[in-house]
């Protein structure tokens, strides 16, 4: 394939899938027979288009990529394919990434970095970099990082040094204590990559952990054009391994590092399907590495998704392929194909996720919360997300089966097919199956596999149990948002997930700051809650005053805010209440709507007004807020020096670390303050 192939296909994000070789070294005679790959894993051309690949015997559940790389096809053949054309876009102003996912040991980092004798995608990269810069004129530089389980990203190529800062600055993302090195030699690189190695290797081991810490490992390739501006960027990235927790050790810490781990893989795996899919809402803030990757994920830029797969039988190989495949399912043949592939999806993801529940019930919950009346409460807020669960799960169950029914002609066709063995994949699509049972029931719970539910969940005892794990020092940091954020929440894929999150975020609620997010900010000391500065309380008294005088001049159009200007209340003038009557007979609100409007300009107006403190208060003055301790305080006026006004919406309050559930919990305490 060239460049014009990835052109043509006009595709933003391609996924393709690899399946790892074995290893030739001594850890060779501890792997499983090559034969073993041909019993799992086989690919089949369906027609020029489409390409199956079927895993055992069953053919019945299959995986959509755009190609499948077999054991014997290796890494150059790979690059000339895949990231060759991606280089070429690169100077042409491009942004791309490139991103190796898939369980452990499934060989992500054999593909990007490779080894001395078989150079990884990363390494042919630079070769190719090297050689068009030195005919160009244009220049390359490289920076390393990592983004460690706690969401921490960190400079390899300096690694005493704080996490790296990242904003967002003119539509590009900022890295501040990011180091970037020229390169000129592959040997500067190599030298480079084995620094950057040894200081990610060199993280020390968990305590009581049995094995090293996970992190995800970036590479990045700026590409400057003559005049020393900025042209592209090119990442690499070796995500972490996907391991499915319950298989972890019973350590607590394991757990929550492990989950906080998927968490990140899912959330990357999701914004890339949600480009795939041109969805209006992508998730970048859900993850660091969304947040890193944002510039070179979005616009123009080309994303290649490596699924790596391992040879033998591994079940978050499947769960990891499940996800990578809804990427390219758009392109597909949408009607009988998209439905069962999405199903089958459905069913992977659920069936490798519902043993993942801990029966036990009380004792932690207990230990955590204390009160019997908060558990209940989160047992509530569980069961009713999981009733309005269960009634989405049903409904698509229900009109998965009908498309199947509805399709049964041309399934039996595929089946023919599928059935006719191994062939060579030379087509551009690819669909994978892992030999699950075509009756086995799945779940699905909307078209596009957004919402699902275990089937194995039937009552409130399962469910108590369902909650238990949740409410386990594991969601010792999670991310918060609340049931109705949930119900609303586009990316919430799975059941188990779906309550994992309510949970977390009340418990974490309790834990409020326990654990800074903060980049720049990881100290795990609790930030104290000083009272709202004086600022903020001339606000809140300005606008109580407003409120219980209800002068007209409050009665704005919705979704107007009122002008910070206007806070100081003021005896209206005629005319204005001449205006303002007019402007009451024009709308004729009823009396609820009237006080609606005015609880949102009140609402508009503090936010506005404490994005301007934020914006404009000294250190010391920042520090009297909730949530700001002082190295959040640092952080903010160091963010003000790259950007004058870093803070234009709450949400960019998420860059200083604050969830949405802080933030959320920070306003509602100032408009509290109103009445205090
Ligand atoms: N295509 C291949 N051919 C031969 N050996 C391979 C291949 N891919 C990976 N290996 C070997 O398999 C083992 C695991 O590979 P690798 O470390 O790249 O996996 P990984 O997915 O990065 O693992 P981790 O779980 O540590 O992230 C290594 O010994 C590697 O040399």
């Amino acid at each position: 394939m060239d460049s014009k192939q990835f052109d043509r296909a006009s595709r933003k994000v391609r996924v393709v899938a690899r399946i790892r070789g074995f290893s030739v070294g001594p850890e060779a005679n501890s792997e499983p027979s090559a034969s073993r790959a041909v019993e799992w894993v086989s690919v089949n051309r369906e027609n020029l288009d489409d390409v199956t690949i079927s895993f055992g015997d069953q053919s019945s559940s299959r995986y959509l990529v755009d190609y499948c790389y077999k054991e014997d096809e290796d890494n150059e053949l790979i690059y000339s394919r895949e990231v060759k054309p991606l280089v070429s876009a690169a100077f042409d102003g491009h942004n791309c990434t490139v991103i190796a996912h898939g369980a452990r040991g499934s060989g992500k980092t054999h593909i990007i970095q490779g080894s001395a004798e078989r150079p990884g995608l990363a390494v042919l990269a630079i070769t190719e970099f090297l050689s068009v810069t030195e005919q160009n004129g244009k220049s390359i530089a490289v920076s390393f990082y990592e983004v460690d389980h706690q969401e921490r990203p960190m400079d390899l190529l300096n690694p005493e040094k704080p996490p790296i800062l990242v904003f967002e600055d003119r539509s590009r993302i900022q890295f501040k204590g990011l180091t970037q090195v020229p390169v000129k030699s592959i040997e500067e690189f190599q030298n480079l990559y084995s620094s950057a190695c040894f200081a990610l290797k060199g993280a020390p081991k968990k305590g009581g952990c049995e094995r090293v810490h996970r992190s995800h490992m970036g590479l990045i390739v700026h590409v400057f054009s003559h005049n020393g501006s900025l042209l592209s960027k090119v990442n690499f990235v070796d995500l972490a391994s996907y391991e499915d927790a319950r298989k972890k050790s019973s350590d607590v810490s394991c757990l929550a590092e492990t989950n906080k781990i998927n968490k990140s893989i899912y959330a990357l795996l999701n914004v890339c399907h949600a480009l795939s899919t041109n969805e209006s809402r992508v998730a970048y803030r859900e993850s660091k590495i969304t947040r890193m990757l944002q510039d070179s994920l979005r616009g123009t830029s080309k994303i290649l998704l490596i699924s790596c797969l391992n040879p033998s039988f591994c079940q978050d190989t499947i769960y990891m392929v499940s996800l990578a495949s809804r990427s390219c399912h758009w392109i597909h043949r949408a009607s009988l194909d998209s439905t069962k592939i999405s199903a089958s999806s459905a069913k992977q993801m659920v069936n490798s996720h519902k043993n993942q529940i801990p029966k036990s019930v009380s004792g932690t919950a207990k230990k955590l919360y204390g009160s019997s009346k908060l558990l209940d409460k989160k047992v509530v807020v569980a069961k009713k997300s999981a009733i309005k669960g269960r009634k989405l799960f049903d409904e698509a169950s229900n009109s998965a089966t009908k498309a199947e029914k509805d399709n049964s002609l041309s399934e039996t066709g595929n089946d023919v097919i599928l059935n006719s063995g191994v062939e060579k994949n030379t087509g551009n699509h690819v669909v994978i199956n892992f030999g699950m049972e075509k009756d086995d029931s799945f779940s699905k719970a909307s078209e596009n596999g957004k919402h699902m539910q275990d089937d194995s969940i039937q009552d409130d005892s399962s469910l108590n149990a369902n909650i238990e794990v949740e409410l386990n020092p594991l969601a010792d940091e999670g991310i918060l948002v609340d049931e109705e954020d949930h119900q609303k929440d586009p990316y919430a894929s799975n059941y188990s997930e779906a309550l994992s999150k309510i949970v977390q975020e009340d418990h974490s609620m309790n834990k409020e700051n326990n654990n800074s997010r903060a980049i720049g900010d990881h100290s795990s000391a609790t930030i104290s809650s000083p009272p709202i500065s004086s600022q903020l309380r001339d606000l809140s008294n300005s606008l109580k005053m407003l409120y219980s005088s209800t002068p007209s001049c409050m009665q704005i159009p919705e979704k107007e805010p009122i002008p910070l200007d206007i806070v100081e209340p003021k005896t209206p003038t005629i005319e204005q209440n001449m205006s303002i009557n007019r402007l009451d007979a024009m709308n004729a609100k009823s009396p609820w709507e009237t006080f609606s409007m005015r609880g949102s300009g009140m609402k508009s107006s503090l936010v506005q007004e404490y994005l301007r403190f934020l914006n404009t208060a000294n250190k010391e003055e920042l520090k009297k807020l909730k949530g700001i301790g002082e190295k959040r305080a640092t952080f903010i006026l160091e963010l003000r020096e790259e950007s004058p006004e870093p803070f234009k919406s709450l949400d960019d309050l998420k860059d200083i670390g604050l969830s949405a559930k802080q933030i959320k919990g920070i306003m509602k305490k100032e408009v509290g303050e109103l009445f205090s």
